[in-house]
């Protein structure tokens, strides 16, 4: 039959690397969604609402490097613009795309459903474009194949989610097919003089220094640059820090990892090793108020910073040098230097005893702790919700392979859900973990049911502290308090008749160790092992963190009247 911009759209989608398309329909995109069924390379994965949609193709991107997600005109594209936001502060290209109000409407001032009741649909585009790289909405079927390739480029070379709106009468109408692919994804190179002139700067930058630290961030990560970082701190020679959310971006076991650096709340030698050093080097680094523990852990050296694409010394900025490029090309420059790592050895701290619980022992956030260390393989992949979880998760020793998500720039309570969900369709191979808290769990509880649908295995560990601790350890008050649900039924009545999720209860450590043990062998479907454990049974992370980053909110207004 035609070829239509359904099929162009599809046909991008999959030349990018998409294999599964996260959907929730509505009359505005069926003929869209059924051109994307057609595609022979998609699978299409319905989501039990937008938010969680949103939030799957979130966590897709994480394990694909590029998702889509596709919903219907307002009601669904508002939800959507979460986990959009989520991607945005992430700095995943998630493609949102949505179906819109036939192309004769406008003109004829037609009041239509799922609208804000009045004839000008152009809100959703407006509100897209805030959380967007780029948000195009196509007007007529000939533009269909310049938009829909400018916002995946867009997408794909800032790292950040873009917007497609297609009316619902184009999506079936006929269209050109698209040309090479490599005109949406080849990378913009590194400019030579620019990157040359950048590496002559660190060399100045790094000349006479004794004491160099490597402060690996996020975006690290997402520029798909941890190989060319790897090369290039072995050829530094330096100790290498992590900020929390890079974890997992550099081999936890590699002798010149020295702990994640998050201030009071550091983990082995970080915090030492960041405030010993005279030159720091930040690859893909975020300090925001929580990475930096409200604002009490702000590197106080000039720094030399290496991000997506472009690189700043004190002094000196270099537009248009890509990070991979950059760390591979400093890599063949820089000369071994292991002063930092006989300092680590004398500041390294003792590892702490781990008490080992016996078996009839009410379970306690420690033992949970040491259990799920127990857990984690090369296979692993653990994503750890906001919440306690964060500090648990961020204290974790990652073996060799283990793969770490977390949201910590969004921080949308229930993330770890529909994301783990989204990750573990694309990585059927890797283990996924999830550690999420009874708060969290309950915002996005649905997509537990898909994982049941779609049979996959992954292990939620649901800590039930009753309520939201990290708020109480923030700032308490009754909105604190949350209903408590039987966590272990919830999950059985997702299975119906045809369902194999497994809902368990651990109340004690004998219990915790016996439900991992049925997680394990367990692949028909997740298993879900509610963990209970005293309100009062948060890290001292935790309480260390809440205090800081209370007083940073709590900081005085500027004395506007003079
Ligand atoms: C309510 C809120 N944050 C505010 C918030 C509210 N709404 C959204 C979507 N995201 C948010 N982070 C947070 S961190 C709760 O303590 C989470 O509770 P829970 O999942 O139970 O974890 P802990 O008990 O370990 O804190
Ligand atoms: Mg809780």
């Amino acid at each position: 039959g035609k070829f239509t911009v359904g099929d162009y759209l599809a046909e991008r989608l999959a030349q990018v690397g998409i294999r599964h398309h996260f959907v929730v329909p509505g009359d505005y995109n069926l003929i869209l969604l059924d051109k994307l069924q057609a595609h022979p390379d998609l699978k299409e994965v319905g989501c039990a609402n937008e938010l969680n949609c949103s939030l799957a193709a979130e966590g897709y991107a994480r394990a694909n490097g590029v998702s889509a997600c596709v919903v219907t005109y307002s009601v669904g594209a508002i939800s959507a613009f979460n986990g959009t936001g989520s991607a945005y502060a992430e700095n995943l290209p998630l493609i949102l795309i949505s179906g819109s109000p036939n192309t004769n409407d406008p003109s004829q001032y037609h009041i239509l459903h799922h609208t804000l009741g009045h004839p000008d649909y152009t809100y959703q585009y407006e509100m897209a474009k805030k959380i967007t790289c780029c948000a195009v909405a196509v007007p007529r079927a000939i533009d269909a194949p310049r938009l829909i390739d400018r916002a995946i480029r867009a997408a794909i070379l800032a790292r950040k989610p873009c917007y497609i709106e297609i009316p619902t009468n184009l999506a079936g109408a006929t269209c050109v097919r698209p040309g090479p692919i490599s005109a949406v994804m080849d990378p913009i190179t590194s400019d030579k003089n620019a990157l040359e002139a950048a590496a002559k700067c660190a060399a100045e930058y790094l000349d006479g220094k004794l004491k160099p630290v490597i402060l690996v961030g996020p975006k690290a990560g997402r520029a798909g640059a941890e190989r060319e970082l790897l090369q290039f701190a072995e050829a530094m020679g330096c100790a290498v820090a992590l900020q929390p959310a890079a974890k997992g971006m550099f081999p936890e076991d590699h002798k010149q990892f020295v702990g994640i650096f998050w201030g009071q709340v550091s983990s082995d030698a970080a915090d030492a090793m960041v405030h010993w050093a005279d030159a720091m080097i930040c690859v893909g680094a975020v300090f925001n108020d929580y990475s930096t523990v409200g604002w009490t852990a702000v590197p106080n050296i000039p720094l030399m910073t290496v991000d997506m694409d472009h690189v700043t010394f004190p002094g000196a900025h270099f537009s248009r040098v890509r990070m991979s490029e950059f760390l591979s090309h400093l890599a063949t420059q820089v000369t071994f230097n292991d002063t930092t790592m006989i300092e680590y050895k004398r500041l390294k701290p003792d590892p702490p005893h781990v008490h080992t619980a016996e078996r009839e022992e009410a379970l306690s956030r420690k033992e949970i702790s040491r259990q799920v260390q127990e857990m984690l393989t090369d296979k692993t992949s653990l994503f750890v919700d906001t919440g306690d979880s964060w500090f648990n998760g961020i204290q974790l020793k990652l073996p060799p392979g283990a793969k770490f998500e977390i949201e910590m720039q969004w921080g949308h309570i229930g993330w770890s859900i529909p994301a783990a969900f989204g990750y573990a369709l694309r990585h059927p191979d890797r283990h996924t973990i999830v550690l999420v808290g009874d708060g969290s769990f309950q915002v996005t509880a649905q997509e537990v049911s898909q994982m049941v649908r779609y049979k996959v295995p992954i292990t939620i560990l649901l800590i039930n502290n009753r309520g939201y601790t990290i708020e109480v350890e923030i700032h308490d008050g009754s909105y604190n308090k949350i209903k408590n649900w039987d966590y272990a039924l919830l999950v059985q009545a997702f299975n119906s008749t045809d369902g194999h999720a497994k809902g368990l209860l651990a109340n004690t450590a004998g219990e915790l160790a016996d439900a991992i043990k049925m997680a394990e062998s367990h692949k028909e479907g997740p298993t879900l092992i509610e963990c209970t454990i005293d309100q009062d049974d948060c890290s001292k992370e935790l309480i260390t963190w809440g205090h800081y980053v209370a007083a940073a909110n709590a900081r005085p207004p500027r004395n506007m009247s003079v």
